[in-house]
């Protein structure tokens, strides 16, 4: 080592060797500074300053960047959303001595998941850590695939939310990569059995930081045991997962992950709360991105998406609460009822409602200040919001007991009033904590005089000091007849007395000199020196004392984390009961009814969202979906006529109903959806090579094998990405198919382009045609937007080009060639259900593309229409009701090159 590294950088060695992989931080004075390679990494990550001080261990220049103090929150999350982990180093004191710093350690390591600042992500959402524990279970899938017990929980370490689950999962992950989806993790850890299956990691790796995590105990065992020590039981069996193995694993690793990181134990997580994917309607990431549930598809925002729509939550826990409640919509008749109550009387007692909701906001976020106070990085402002919003909830409690009768309001208030501290907590940091304390813990100011006599007393003689150097200042003065004689002070040399040049030779004999200044002397009495070290301890003895009340406080609070915790929680769910009963009124939304058959009955819905932001009103549609002649909906209708719309707008009121929301309708009925699918537009997922057309077939795959009956399945166009001849064959392979599935059939809505299709309704028993009505007025198409029953055969693509903007050079050249294919009659073929003959059909034998099964002559000639092509000869032996979808797709292949 060199003699110019200073003891900062000697330490950065030391702790470098303790934690390799991570950036560290040193709180020097004003600034955070790190050195070496680190201080490369981040001058580049955050586009700083690299400078260079002393010498590092080669003797070279030591690199440094440096942050101010303040700004650490704002440059902090940058680089942990990289996926760096940073460890802050900060001076720590000897507890003994009120500023006694002995040495810098690292106080806490911050990885993305383990985040606790407040400013690292959004108030309406939750930063979980991710932990998966799971083992491949061999072939008993019906596909003999392999498949995987897996166990997975979530963390919040700022709110202490703390949830666990179990299932049995495919090789492809869907069920864990659907819960991801669900809980978007900040950052994910799996143990090294599953970090080494590429497939896992990389899936994971697609949607957030994954880390491998060592464990370091023999299984599951011993990892329970671990976590009812955690928690003070002695059987993991309240909490639902004694026997769920890699659940009470996977819990373990969180909670062990997150005190490694944080250097202390959490206390203040104090359950775990196993939960059943049965219970809840899966939404996996691409429905939850089509449907725009809580973020737009445009730029990731929450504008547009049902839940801003749904969202006047008045605290941070009820947004936190309605995002998880639209992430996953209940199935259970009965539990959506309970939710359907308490909103139905909320929205009929508009006062009771108006009172909550005012006093909900001054209610702040009690999770995340609990979880501050827990952390012991809580300041007086912390304890001052906490007691507002302790001091609202009172009101609530007593208005909910007088006035409410539905179930959950019930429990919220029962569960208010068990809370007997809740006042006396509120009162003890309003007895103790000034109204607007300042935000260091460490000078003072925060604690009230008359909260302890001996602080009253300590404050008494610092603030009668400055009264005592007044006066001395005037004796002085007087005594030498130096009228600009000044007593200062400053930190190195205390209290002074300033006499300038010009004045030196009246200075009195008694004065010892302190200081030289270039145009003034400074000196001291002995009088002037005993009442400084009076003073000075007065103000030291007040400021340690301020920081024992307080922390004292934060101790008393600690102790109640858990009845904050659950105050907290009980608060959310009112938060979202009350804004869901407002938003139903503000927007004339109805009640659903919820059964547990089939049927999806829907009179004068609406899209929640596209309601709210077309001009010249919202068209209402009904929508009818049944198990007999209703179950699988073909919607036809010109681009832009309003198909997409009335799918999502469909899926969008099943889900809210199900979410215990009231819905846009006039009537609404809901048979349980157990999951929504999607395929809907083109999304290209240039990031994992896959193109169009791959990525809406790996969609199509997910929807064909997951699908059951109890499923709502909305398909968009599918095969538009490819050739005519084989998109349209998927697409009516994949109708027939769904419509076949386990003999019931899945409740699918299909808009679709090819026309063609439309007479699967004569040969499929429970399809059923619509279309989106349109008008012709001369030239003009009029948008009805209204859903009518039975199939249409024109696109009016040209008209829609026209209304595009596209020149009309162009419009009147595409109108010229669709002449012409009509004057050469090219027919279209369209097969007749039930016969199996084909007619040929004039009015919609304008396209090229409609001869599906009849590719022609090598000329490009073609063929005549009768003679059945080999393709469909190939077709028509299929049974496509006992083929696998990967069948399917080889034996389209197979047809495909009959083509070529
Ligand atoms: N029921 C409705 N009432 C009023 N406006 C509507 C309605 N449905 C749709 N629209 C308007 O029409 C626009 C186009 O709707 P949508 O995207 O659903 O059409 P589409 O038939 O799916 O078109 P394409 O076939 O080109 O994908 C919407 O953006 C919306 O502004």
């Amino acid at each position: 080592m060199t003699e110019m590294m200073t003891p900062a950088m000697r330490q950065y060695y030391e702790a470098k060797q303790a934690y390799p992989d991570t950036l560290i931080f040193f709180r020097m004075g004003d600034f955070y500074e790190s050195f070496g390679e680190d201080a490369k990494t981040i001058a580049k990550e955050l586009e700083i300053t690299l400078t260079a001080r002393g010498k590092d261990k080669a003797g070279e220049r030591m690199p440094l960047a440096g942050i101010p103090y303040h700004a650490i929150d704002t440059y902090l999350p940058r680089l942990i959303n990289k996926g760096y982990k940073v460890a802050i180093c900060e001076q720590l004191e000897d507890p003994k001595k009120a500023k006694g710093i002995v040495k810098r350690g690292v106080v806490r390591v911050v990885t993305p998941g383990t985040a606790i600042d407040s400013s690292m992500f959004s108030d309406a959402s939750n930063n979980y850590l991710m932990a998966v524990a799971g083992r491949e279970i061999g072939n008993s899938g019906k596909n003999a695939e392999t498949e995987f017990e897996i166990g997975v929980s979530f963390l919040d370490i700022s709110t202490g939310e703390f949830l666990t689950t179990q299932f049995r999962d495919s090789e492809n992950f869907e069920k864990l990569l659907s819960e991801l989806a669900r809980m978007r993790p900040s950052e994910c850890i799996l143990p090294s059995s599953l970090y080494r299956n590429p497939d896992l990691t990389e899936r994971l790796r697609a949607q957030t930081i994954v880390q491998e995590f060592a464990p370091d105990i023999s299984g599951a065992k011993e990892a329970g045991e671990k976590l009812k020590t955690h928690f003070r039981v002695a059987t993991l069996e309240g909490m639902g997962c004694e026997n769920l193995d890699f659940a009470v694993y996977s819990a373990w690793a969180a909670l062990e992950y997150a005190q490694t990181t944080q250097l202390r134990e959490l206390t203040h997580i104090n359950t775990l709360r196993t939960y059943s994917n049965s219970e809840f309607m899966i939404l996996d990431s691409v429905t939850l991105r089509n449907l725009e549930i809580v973020k737009n598809v445009r730029d990731e925002g929450d504008e547009n998406s049902l839940y801003r729509i749904l969202n006047s939550t008045k605290t941070p826990m009820g947004s936190r609460t309605l995002k998880k409640w639209l992430l996953k919509p209940l199935l259970s008749v009965e539990k959506i009822n309970h939710r359907l109550d308490a909103v139905e009387e909320l929205t009929a007692k508009p006062l009771l409602r108006y009172d909550l909701r005012n006093w909900l906001s001054d209610v702040r976020d009690i999770e995340r200040l609990v979880g501050r106070v827990v952390y012991g990085n809580s300041n007086a402002r912390d304890l001052v919001a906490l007691k507002k919003s302790l001091e609202a909830l009172p009101p609530v409690r007593d208005s909910l007991i007088e006035n409410i009768e539905s179930a959950i309001l019930n429990d919220i208030a029962v569960g208010l009033a068990s809370f007997s501290e809740l006042e006396n907590l509120a009162e003890m940091i309003d007895r103790a904590i000034v109204d607007e304390p300042p935000i260091s813990v460490r000078e003072g100011g925060m604690i009230k005089s008359e909260y302890s006599a001996e602080l009253a007393e300590l404050k008494d003689i610092a603030s009668n000091s400055k009264q005592w150097i007044a006066n001395f200042q005037q004796k002085e003065r007087e005594r030498s007849g130096i009228k600009s004689l000044k007593v200062g002070y400053n930190k190195v040399f205390g209290y002074y007395i300033e006499v300038t040049n010009a004045n030196s030779s009246q200075v009195p004999d008694d004065y010892i000199r302190k200081q030289t200044m270039s145009n003034a002397e400074r000196f001291f009495t002995p009088e002037l020196k005993e009442k400084e070290s009076l003073i000075l301890t007065a103000n030291e003895k007040a400021i340690a004392l301020e920081y024992e009340i307080f922390t004292e406080i934060v101790r008393t609070l600690s102790a109640h984390s858990r009845e904050l915790q659950e105050t907290a929680e009980r608060i959310g769910t009112l938060d979202v009961l009350a804004d869901l009963a407002e938003i139903a009124e503000n927007n004339n939304y109805i009640r659903p009814q919820l059964t547990d058959d089939c049927k999806i009955l829907i009179r004068d819905g609406r899209h929640p969202v596209v309601e709210n932001t077309v001009h010249g009103g919202f068209v209402p549609n009904d929508t009818e979906i049944d198990c007999k002649e209703n179950q699988f909906l073909l919607v036809t209708g010109p681009n832009m006529a309003g198909k997409s719309t009335y799918m999502r707008q469909t899926a969008l009121i099943a889900i809210m109903a199900q979410v215990g929301s009231f819905v846009p309708a006039f009537y609404a009925s809901i048979g349980i959806i157990d999951q929504v699918f999607t395929r809907i537009g083109a999304f290209d997922d240039l990031a994992s090579g896959q193109s169009t057309f791959m990525v809406e077939m790996v969609e199509l795959a997910n929807i064909l094998n997951n699908a059951s009956p109890r499923s709502l399945v909305l398909l968009d166009e599918i095969g538009r990405g490819t050739s005519t001849y084989d998109g349209y064959s998927i697409a009516k392979a994949v109708v027939e198919f769904l419509h076949n599935r386990g003999k019931v059939g899945v409740r699918a809505l299909f808009a679709t382009h090819y026309h063609q299709l439309t007479a699967l309704e004569e040969k499929l028993k429970r399809v059923k045609n619509y279309h989106v009505a349109v008008k012709e007025e001369g030239h003009e198409l009029v948008f009805l937007r209204k859903i009518v029953p039975g199939a249409t055969d024109r696109s009016y693509g040209i008209q829609v080009a026209r209304l595009a903007g596209v020149p009309e050079k162009v419009i009147e050249r595409a109108n010229e060639i669709l002449k012409e294919l009509e004057r050469e009659n090219v027919l279209e073929e369209v097969e007749d259900g039930k016969n199996g003959k084909k007619r040929k059909s004039k009015a919609t034998a304008r396209y090229t593309q409609m001869m599906l099964f009849d590719p022609g002559d090598s000329g490009g000639n073609p063929a005549k229409v009768d003679r059945p092509s080999p393709v469909e000869t190939a077709l028509r032996k299929l049974n496509v009701e006992e083929m696998t979808p990967i069948e399917a797709l080889n034996k389209l292949h197979e047809l495909k090159r009959l083509l070529d």
